[in-house]
């Protein structure tokens, strides 16, 4: 199967310092690929040249080679030769374009989409494959809304600040998709409630709108263009922690409906737990260790994988010790219900979109789109051997060389509350339903080692 995305020995340099070192993966249609590793060790930078927009000073070497050849034309406008032209705005995604990218303190650098706006390719070539590293910027732009799209960690510098939101995401509706009135309207409600936003949210301007509904927003204009790749760059990490959950799970599910293959890029192994399958490990800027979530997490073979793991578990560890004493769950002597053993009410989610099945919660705006009185502006700061991502075919990778668990891991089985509720871990989005890689985490810490 042709990968969608095929880097081979990208080298990242600024002058003659070497950022990110030889890297070689494969993402192949429909794989979700985790990409971890601790701050400044190249994720970013990573994610910058495989949609071609390293920031001014920094040079690569090597190939990315984004495949839009095997894109379902039915579906599909840029297969039909409709494609992504050029950041409109000012404060479009593109972090070049802003001086911030490759800024450490900028950190997710600018949020939203890498790309916006669109023209005709008249040659009817979008679907060819595209070398990000050395191609001319026209063909980069046209990969990028073709093939794929990316969110960044921080929405709000990605969206403009005087336009409202629906009419940013009708933009690459318009162009892109060419829709107009009725229909336009339409597919901007239906691009709005598929990130679990409603319909009048449209009217509000991005200040008007939470932190969470703002990524909501800015991945609602990623996916207009159908992208078959979604590049996500710490999408979650400017979120508090039950947002954060929220965002995942809209995300896992958008990726899952749609058929699209994922980049994920965290520093986080819970949630790389969560949303991959298969993980590469970088550090320094090199990968030190790659393969199925499952085995890197279960039987990590390079020490700084078993750091992460380890210091994975010491989360779960904590929260068992600090979990309170087990809450009976039959009813009370009076009849009463005890506490915990009703369903859950549903309530919206705390970001503030609606719950699924629950009325659409009008927004802070007006219907006349002037901001609601009361209504808050949110505020906000703004291996060098090759790896065969998941989907693409098994890669054997090496267990521990004695099967022993890893080093640090701790004796107290972490795997649920002492009331039986299941472990969730502070600061991070891995509560929940975690994949089976998740799973391994909170089972490996009972000193068995899986694979
Ligand atoms: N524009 C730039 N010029 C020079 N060095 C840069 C530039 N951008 C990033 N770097 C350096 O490259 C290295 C990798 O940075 P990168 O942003 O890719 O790390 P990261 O893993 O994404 O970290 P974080 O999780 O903190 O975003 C760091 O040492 C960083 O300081």
């Amino acid at each position: 199967m042709t990968a969608l995305l095929s880097v081979a020995g990208l080298t990242i340099r600024d002058g003659a310092r070497e950022l990110v070192h030889d890297v070689s993966f494969d993402v192949a249609p429909g794989a979700r690929i985790g990409l971890i590793g601790e701050s400044g060790s190249g994720k970013s930078l990573t994610a910058l040249a495989v949609t071609g927009l390293l920031p001014p000073g920094l040079t690569a070497t090597g190939s990315a080679v984004l495949d839009g050849s095997a894109r379902d034309t039915a579906a599909d406008p840029a297969a039909r030769g409709v494609v992504q032209d050029s950041v409109e705005h000012g404060l479009a995604g593109d972090p070049a374009a802003h001086g911030t990218a490759g800024d450490p303190a900028a950190h997710g650098l600018v949020g939203g989409i890498a790309a916006r706006g669109t023209t005709e390719d008249p040659a009817g070539r979008g679907g060819a494959a595209v070398d990000m590293v050395v191609a001319p910027e026209r063909q980069r732009i046209r990969a990028r809304g073709g093939v794929a799209a990316v969110v960044f960690q921080e929405p709000l510098t990605a969206l403009d600040p005087l336009m409202r939101v629906g009419k940013q995401i009708a933009e690459p509706l318009r162009r892109w998709r060419r829709l107009r009135g009725a229909a336009l309207d339409a597919a901007v409600a239906a691009a709005l409630d598929e990130v679990r936003l409603p319909a009048d949210a449209a009217r509000s301007f991005p200040h008007e709108l939470s932190g969470g509904q703002r990524q909501r927003v800015a991945i609602a204009m990623a996916l207009a263009c159908r992208p078959r790749l979604l590049i996500a760059d710490e999408p979650t990490t400017a979120l508090d922690v039950t947002v954060q959950a929220e965002i995942l799970d809209l995300l896992d599910g958008l990726v899952r409906d749609r058929g699209m293959a994922l980049l994920f890029i965290t520093h986080d192994l819970p949630v790389a737990a969560r949303i991959a399958d298969h993980l590469l490990v970088l550090r320094d800027g090199r990968v030190v260790e790659s393969g199925p979530a499952a085995s890197v997490i279960g039987s990590p073979s390079h020490e700084y994988t078993r750091t992460l793991v380890a210091g994975a578990r010491r989360f779960d560890a904590a929260l068992d010790l600090a979990a309170p004493p087990a809450i009976p769950l039959s009813a009370g002597e009076d009849g009463t219900p005890a506490v915990g053993s009703g369903p859950a009410p549903r309530s919206a989610a705390s970001d503030g979109a609606p719950a699924a099945g629950s009325d659409p919660t009008p927004p802070s705006a007006t219907s006349d789109g002037t901001p609601a009185a009361g209504s808050d502006p949110a505020p906000r700061s703004g291996a060098g051997d090759r790896t065969t991502a998941a989907g693409s075919g098994p890669t054997p990778r090496s267990a521990a060389s004695d099967g022993t668990p890893a080093a640090g891991s701790d004796p107290a089985p972490p795997s649920a509350a002492s009331n039986g509720t299941p472990a969730a871990g502070p600061g991070r989005a891995g509560a929940g339903p975690l994949t089976s890689a998740g799973d391994e985490i909170r089972k490996s810490s009972d000193g068995n080692a899986h694979d």
